[in-house]
């Protein structure tokens, strides 16, 4: 097909969505993706339980792993209050194109950040890059065989401290075992499923929210 899957995400939202009104882009997305065409974004059911987290924390500053085309960048953004922003990693420049419309149409754009490359090269740069201090709220989403080293890499830049959460999507489908492994075992963590369905499907998937305790 001519177009990527991305590109007709981005259509249907300037077609069916109102410009500065994120409500509506989420739930362009959200029908376009239950009833044409399947895609990776959190989604509605999860996307709920992501809001309910970001309400719960309040956090100043955010950082999510994995963009794709934005969607739960604007489901988090919406939330925030002014002075709070989320800056959010992605590796694809194909998908980062898009997010960065996506992301505009919304609104939102003064409360994102979005950067473009691998998140085990940007996070040791983070603070120096960005003035970050630590995150409230760090939203797992890329590919799941980095949220393990990810997380680690974090706790070493000191970008995690105590209170910090962590919430991870997919931690059954496609399935992230080493790192729930690590985080339920912990002594430094304080961690719950919540347990939901994939984007779009009756197939199990859920969220791990994970509390950094302090060392
Ligand atoms: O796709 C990536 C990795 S980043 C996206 C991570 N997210 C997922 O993989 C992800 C996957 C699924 C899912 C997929 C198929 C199923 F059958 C079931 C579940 C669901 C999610 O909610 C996800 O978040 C990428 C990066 C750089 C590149 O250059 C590039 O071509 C591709
Ligand atoms: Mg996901």
């Amino acid at each position: 097909t001519r177009t990527s899957r991305p590109q007709r995400i981005l259509k249907a939202v300037q077609r069916k969505a109102t410009v500065g009104d994120p409500q509506s882009v989420i739930t362009a997305i959200d029908h376009f993706c239950r009833h044409r065409e399947w895609a990776m974004n959190v989604g509605d059911e999860k996307g709920s339980i992501l809001d309910s987290v970001v309400n719960e924390v309040s956090p100043v500053t955010v950082l999510e792993l994995g963009t794709y085309c934005g969607y739960s960048t604007v489901r988090i953004a919406r939330l925030l209050p002014p002075g709070a922003c989320v800056i959010t990693l992605e590796f694809n420049p194909d998908y980062a194109a898009i997010a960065r419309q996506v992301i505009k149409w919304s609104g939102l754009e003064d409360k994102v950040q979005l950067v473009e490359g691998a998140s085990g090269d940007w996070i040791p740069w983070m603070k120096e890059h960005f003035g970050v201090q630590a995150f409230d709220l760090v939203f797992l989403d890329h590919w799941k065989e980095r949220y393990l080293p990810d997380t680690k890499l974090l706790e070493e830049c000191g970008l995690i401290q105590k209170g910090t959460v962590l919430l991870a999507d997919n931690v059954i489908c496609p399935g992230t075992p080493d790192y729930l492994e690590y985080v339920r075992n912990s002594p430094h963590y304080n961690s719950q499923y919540y347990r939901s369905h994939l984007e779009y499907t009756k197939a199990e998937d859920g969220l791990e929210k994970s509390v950094f305790l302090g060392y």
